[in-house]
């Protein structure tokens, strides 16, 4: 094989891997620029040799795959990537190579161009004095033609390039991209890009986005087919919110938004998608009715008449100056969005033109991404230090020389891992550039200076608990484990094909033992562990859980120095210590008195907060107050088995505890470990129960009302319809009775229709529940 075709091979393995991080596990490792920067590398050697471009190359195909969980769709129109640029420059190019293609005047002077090229070629050998005037007469034609082109375009140039209809500039949301079939005006059918021939069917995952409308309004139910292309992004608080709960669940937070995205669009049960608060914003067309939309402006407008949403702040254009005044302009008000933004997407409006400028491989020819770069800084990296999480996880830190950078100064930068740090070859000395995108904590990006002489050795991740010095336990990249321990049997599989079929096998080569680049996690298994006992302390005392007053990080460290405190019933038996709290530095009666009366408001918080206070791993608020309202007791929870835990409703819906949450709680609660920690609190007299959801709001539109849900609601899951009954001041009920106030009807609403019609209830669809909710009349 050559140097270039062993290359470009090289290269586009590289870009598949980094395909699959992004698009299929959502966990990207380099930045949109560098992958971008891969892909231009591999276009410039594929385009010196076009012999060597193979069919599957990154740069003939959309990165996504469809999953195997969902059923894959065929798209009727193929769904494309679009071309990216950073520069004002690419933008006026494409912006002239649009107008080139279908400005009338430059479409007949090229026409007739080509004219004179065939007479010309008609002409080819003759050598007679009629040719050779033919000739002369051609060629003068041809310069005078030529000239009249360069005048057209430099004119062009100057106006901004005016395409008939303009363009039409809107914001480059940072999400995923789905498309949405409505069939008369109803929602039919919701699909994911996947490679942009074939995606997945995610409709009920779609159904539950409140802005997504299951029926259209308007003049849409008379169109046979409307199917439209948007985004579905998480809004930032939305984004946090769910961090935060990750976070203390003890589970890894989310990267940023858009992989937030994916992974919640990807959830097998939709009432998991439904708790991430997705935002749907259409911005394109796919199969439409002809003659209903002729261009991307009006397009968005009848979507605002049928009741889809879009971006208001959508723009027509008339000329790339004004493209480029608007890109600048957004670029200062992105900040103050609520959403992701990571450019502006510019189009030729009118469809007719965009038809006959077509599409590439990857792209729309009539579109353009312009990408702001993310704001990136070199600084100096001083130390790496390590942290230590509640459930034990140490996370290497980067300590940097402090930089300004998106409007904040940074002088710590997350490395995830060992794995991450050994991948991108991470050491003490040398420069780095870290970056803020999406994300809140920042980034290294990578090393700048890595052929730097007399650069010091890598960095040694210690293999005891720097605080306790018990030896660390390692975990390794469970996909790379699978591919280690697959490998044997996709051998034989090869093997048992080759010998049915007659050929020599080709077995796969054998994937590289694990090593510290795999390196996924490193922990310290003492569960007395001060280090880890200080995170859970914090933990324990902060707002979501017990909302300890008084016992902020500085006091939890003067009491575990003090050996005041070593577990969580500790805190409890502190009023027993009042000599000694008295004597902590800063301490004194009255901040001491503050305090055991802070621990002791907290014993009556309920089960809900207990569990989610513990640091059990998947448990956050979410998962702890769904289980404390199912249960009711510690007492019931333990008698619960891991299938019941797992499979339980509320009221005829899922609850959202999947297997991962249930084995996770059923372990702990009957762990030698976690047995001790309850029984200690139960002793100590520590509510251990939770009242049922009688804990009704005092005010609200459904007062001294009560409603029984039943069937499937595309806007929410049933634990929420209930929360929302309670928080309108209304009472939820599980079975239908004279004294129930309505019933709230879903789809396959069943038995309980008929009876609600003989008890003379009244029955409410979605619609009219939302709008008692809000306070109307249904
Ligand atoms: N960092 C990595 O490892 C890595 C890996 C793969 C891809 N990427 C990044 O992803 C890019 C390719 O991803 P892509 O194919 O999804 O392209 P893209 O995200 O750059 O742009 C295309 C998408 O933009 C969306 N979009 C948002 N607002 C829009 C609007 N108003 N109008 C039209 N479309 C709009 C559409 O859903 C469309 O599919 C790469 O260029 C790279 O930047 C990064
Ligand atoms: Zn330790």
């Amino acid at each position: 094989m050559t140097d270039v075709a062993q290359q470009i091979q090289r290269l586009a393995a590289e870009i598949h891997d980094h395909d699959r991080r992004y698009y299929v596990e959502a966990s990207p490792t380099i930045s949109d620029r560098e992958y971008d920067a891969l892909l231009e590398q591999l276009r410039r050697l594929e385009a010196d040799h076009p012999d060597l471009v193979a069919s599957d190359s990154p740069t003939q195909r959309i990165g996504g795959e469809p999953l195997d969980a969902f059923r894959a769709v065929e798209h009727t129109q193929r769904m494309y990537s679009i071309d990216n640029s950073y520069e004002a420059e690419e933008l006026t190019n494409w912006a002239r190579r649009c107008y080139e293609a279908v400005d009338p005047q430059i479409v007949a002077i090229d026409s007739e161009l080509k004219e004179l090229e065939d007479r010309e070629t008609g002409l080819k050998g003759k050598r007679d004095d009629a040719a050779r005037q033919q000739r002369e007469a051609l060629n003068a034609r041809r310069a005078e033609l030529r000239a009249a082109r360069d005048n057209r375009l430099d004119a062009a140039q100057r106006e901004g390039y005016p395409i008939a209809g303009g363009y039409c500039a809107e914001p480059k949301v940072d999400g995923v991209a789905a498309s949405l079939r409505y069939e008369a005006g109803r929602f039919v059918l919701g699909v994911t890009r996947g490679d942009g021939v074939r995606g997945d069917d995610i409709t009920q995952n779609l159904r539950t986005l409140r802005s997504v409308p299951l029926a259209l309004q308007g003049s849409a139910s008379d169109i046979g087919v409307i199917e439209v292309r948007g985004e579905v992004y998480m809004p930032q608080p939305e984004f946090e919110r769910v961090n935060r709960e990750l976070v203390s669940a003890g589970d890894e937070p989310l990267v940023n938004p858009r992989n937030g995205t994916a992974g919640a669009l990807k959830r097998l049960d939709p009432a998991i998608t439904a708790r991430n608060g997705l935002r749907l914003v259409v911005h394109g067309r796919g199969a439409i009715d002809p003659g209903v939309v002729e261009s991307q402006s009006a397009l968005l407008e009848r979507c605002r008449a049928w009741g889809l949403p879009t971006n208001p702040l959508a723009e027509r254009c008339a000329t790339t100056h004004a493209l480029l005044e608007y890109i600048e302009r957004f670029e200062q008000k992105k900040q103050s969005l609520d959403y992701g933004v990571d450019g502006v997407v510019v189009k030729v409006d009118r469809f007719d033109l965009q038809e006959r400028l077509g599409f590439t491989s990857r792209f729309p020819r009539w579109c353009l991404a312009y990408k702001y770069a993310t704001e990136q800084a070199p600084t100096e990296l001083l130390a790496i230090d390590w942290q230590m999480g509640k459930t034990g996880k140490l996370t290497p830190r980067a300590k940097m020389t402090p930089v300004f950078v998106a409007g904040t100064t940074v002088q710590h930068a997350t490395l995830h891992n060992v794995g991450e740090m050994s991948r991108k070859d991470v050491r003490i000395g040398d420069t780095v550039l870290i970056e803020k995108a999406g994300e809140i904590i920042p980034q290294v990006v990578k090393v700048l200076d890595p052929d730097r002489p007399g650069r010091s050795d890598p960095v040694v991740p210690p293999r005891v608990c720097p605080w306790c010095d018990t030896p660390v336990v390692i975990e390794h990249d469970q996909r790379r484990l699978q591919e280690i321990e697959g490998w044997p049997r996709r051998v034989q599989r090869e093997q048992e094909l080759a010998a049915k079929q007659g050929r020599e096998p080709e077995p796969p080569a054998e994937p590289p033992p694990v090593s510290i680049l795999d390196e996924s996690g490193r922990y310290c298994p003492n569960p007395a562990c001060p280090a880890q006992l200080k995170e859970r302390l914090w933990h324990f005392a902060s707002r979501g859980q017990m909302d300890i007053d008084g016992l902020g990080e500085k006091v939890i460290e003067q009491l575990l120095q003090a050996g005041l405190v070593r577990s969580y019933g500790d805190l409890f038996r502190l009023h027993e210590r009042r000599a000694d709290l008295v004597k902590l530095e800063r301490m004194g009666q009255k901040k001491v008195d503050n305090l055991l009366a802070g621990i002791e408001a907290a014993k009556g918080r309920g089960l809900a907060r207990v569990l989610a206070a513990l640091g059990i791993r998947h448990i956050g608020s979410t998962a702890s107050t769904v289980l404390a309202r199912q249960y009711g007791s510690l007492d019931a929870l333990l008698a619960a088995s891991v299938s019941e835990l797992e499979s339980f409703q509320t009221d005829g819906a899922e609850s959202g505890i999947g297997p991962e949450i249930a084995r996770s709680i059923f372990e702990y609660l009957h762990s030698e470990r976690g047995v001790a920690i309850l029984e200690d609190l139960r002793e100590l007299g520590i509510v251990l129960s939770e009242e049922k959801p009688a804990v009704a709001a005092r005010s609200g539109p459904l007062l001294g009302k009560t409603l029984v849900v039943t069937g499937t609601l595309a806007g929410y899951s049933r634990n929420e319809a209930h929360a929302r009954i309670e928080a309108a001041g209304g009472k939820p009920g599980s079975s239908l009775s004279k004294a129930t106030d309505y019933l709230v009807a879903g789809e396959k609403a069943g038995s309980k229709l008929a009876k609600a019609a003989q008890l003379g209830v009244p029955v409410l669809n979605e619609a009219q529940f939302e709008a008692l909710l809000a306070g109307g009349e249904p």
